[in-house]
């Protein structure tokens, strides 16, 4: 049988103010939720050429003690014009009751990461535990995020140890909170 529904009763929010309450738990992490936007940089050693992108990320909640995460990026050329779809990932970011993070996020690469962090002040760094990887996924053994708050602006410092080389910086994005809406 199918019964008709109402919508969910819990929806999630990415605005303070709307919505549920954010957890107590989630006062550390709570100036990281809403919808950011911004440009970055990128390298590694084995790629011929940086490149340059744009990345929209998202943190909202549904009153649980979890961050929801997702993030787009996709790639631009010199004068800011598409591209490229590039990275995307997808998880969960949860804060334990001495303010410990332990994150989860899963890349379409096939790529599934674990960390452990912590927040010190407007400094929020996360480091994987475990590296899990599909048959085809490019092996990517370690990484490492670290965030600066600075009120609406954020910067993103993405380091990974993959394809053989030790853990070095492949990622930067300056991002502005977008207004909510
Ligand atoms: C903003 C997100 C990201 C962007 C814009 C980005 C961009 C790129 C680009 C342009 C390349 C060169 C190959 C290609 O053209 O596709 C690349 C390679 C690579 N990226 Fe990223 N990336 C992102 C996130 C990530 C993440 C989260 C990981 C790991 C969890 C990762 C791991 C790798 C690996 C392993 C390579 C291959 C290196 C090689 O085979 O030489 N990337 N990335």
């Amino acid at each position: 049988m199918f019964e008709s529904v109402q919508d969910n009763p819990y929806p999630d929010t990415h605005v303070l103010g709307e919505g549920p309450e954010p957890h107590p738990l989630l006062r550390p992490v709570l100036p990281l939720i809403g919808r950011w936007h911004g440009r970055g940089e990128g390298e590694y050693p084995t790629l011929e050429q940086d490149f340059r992108y744009e990345q929209e990320l998202t943190f909202s909640h549904d009153g649980r003690p979890f961050l929801r995460y997702e993030a787009r990026a996709w790639l631009i050329d010199g004068s800011g014009a598409p591209v490229r779809p590039a990275g995307r990932e997808a998880g969960w970011w949860r804060v334990t009751p001495d303010a410990t993070l332990e994150v989860v996020l899963a890349h379409p690469t096939g790529i599934v990461e674990t960390y452990v962090g912590r927040v010190s002040g407007n400094e929020v760094e996360i480091e994987t535990g475990e590296v899990a990887l599909t048959p085809l996924a490019k092996e990517v053994t370690a990484t490492r995020r670290h965030y600066t708050l600075d009120g609406d602006r954020m910067t993103v410092v993405h380091d990974m140890a993959a394809v053989g080389r030790p853990l070095q910086h492949h990622l930067t994005a300056h991002l502005r909170r977008r207004p909510s809406s």
